[in-house]
């Protein structure tokens, strides 16, 4: 395998399976098809009839099973694609059919809920290390996927206490090979990490939206029409998937709420400062925000 991610020799797996197929699914699967080494024959399972139809429209999976016991029969690797409160239910499906030696592994947002989920029902011989790659966009479905979504974007491992090393390195591996620079660290560090940066940044987007929705009509009129400025930039994030962002702010509930009170005070201190004048104050504030847009676009990740 080469630095640039270009395969070489045979495929990581032999039978991929992804379980859900909306944005994440579709680009690991694109990226499957178009990159010779991750898995020689990719499978497919969803929840509705209509996604798997699409999935067979677009020619991204060899294999499109309608049940996830199925599908992920034989399979060397098991990926759980679907919003993170789908996990358990899925999990308890899937569990009895499991290849020995096979390694399972998720994308979800939250890691602390998938160790909670999932581990209770593994079996003794399947090697589980979650996953979460650090990339996306706000649209979602498997029409939204796209072969390099996880370049150049970080991919966090989270794997339990005692997981394989062999396995581990299967999976940073799969990451690299998707493009993705590969960190690991502990299921509750991640969710904190996620919660400020990512969490946190959707639930404010989603509540300006609705604070600015909330106004009286003729003002709303006004912000729809001016909207091209600071406010169009929370619109882009407000536009996520429902199902995904429900059930990661229900699943991170803890970090997310800590993250959310320490937001508030700050936002207080500088309302404060623009009450009283406070022109250093705001000053400061307003230095390191740019400051952090800085570095971000330094390390490429803006
Ligand atoms: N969207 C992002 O930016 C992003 C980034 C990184 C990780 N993630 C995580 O990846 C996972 C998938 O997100 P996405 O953006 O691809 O969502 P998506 O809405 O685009 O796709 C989810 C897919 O799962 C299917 N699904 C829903 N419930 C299911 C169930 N019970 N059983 C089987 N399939 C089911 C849906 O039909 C859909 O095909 C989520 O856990 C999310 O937290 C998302
Ligand atoms: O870029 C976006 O639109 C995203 O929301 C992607 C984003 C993020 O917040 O950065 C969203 C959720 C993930 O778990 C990882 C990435």
């Amino acid at each position: 395998m080469s630095d640039s991610g270009e395969p070489s020799g045979a495929p990581l797996f032999e039978r991929l399976c992804l379980l859900g197929i909306g944005l994440i699914g579709s680009s690991l699967a694109r990226r499957a098809r178009e990159h010779g080494g991750l898995a020689r024959t990719v499978v497919v399972s969803s929840r509705t009839e209509a996604t798997l139809a699409r999935v067979r429209e677009l020619g991204i999976a060899d294999v499109v099973e309608a049940d996830p016991a199925e599908a992920v029969r034989g399979a060397d690797c098991v990926i759980l694609c679907a919003p993170v409160g789908a996990n358990a239910a899925l999990m308890r499906r899937i569990a009895p059919h499991l290849a020995p030696g096979c390694i399972l592994s998720d994308v979800g947002s939250t890691k602390g809920s998938v160790l909670r989920d999932v581990q209770p029902l593994l079996p003794g011989d399947v090697h589980f290390v979650p996953a979460h790659p650090m990339a996306g966009t706000e649209f979602s479905g498997p029409d939204a996927g796209f072969a390099t979504l996880f370049e150049g974007r970080y991919c966090i491992l989270t794997p339990p206490p005692g997981a394989d090393p062999a396995a581990v390195e299967k999976v940073r591996e799969f990451w690299r090979r998707c493009g993705s620079m590969v960190e690991s660290m502990d299921a509750a560090t991640h969710d904190k990490v996620v919660a400020i940066v990512s969490h946190l940044p959707h639930l404010i987007a989603f509540t300006i939206c609705g604070t600015a929705d909330d106004l009286a009509a003729e003002t709303r009129e006004a912000v729809l029409k001016f909207a091209a400025s600071g406010f169009r930039d929370f619109t882009r994030i407000a536009s996520s998937d429902v199902d995904m962002w429900r059930d990661v702010f229900l699943n991170n509930r803890e970090a997310l709420l800590e993250m959310l009170a320490r937001f508030s005070e700050d936002a207080h201190a500088l309302g404060r400062a623009v009450r009283w004048g406070q022109a250093d104050f705001i000053e400061d504030r307003i230095r390191r925000g740019r400051k952090i847009r800085r570095s971000l676009i330094e390390r490429r990740q803006a």
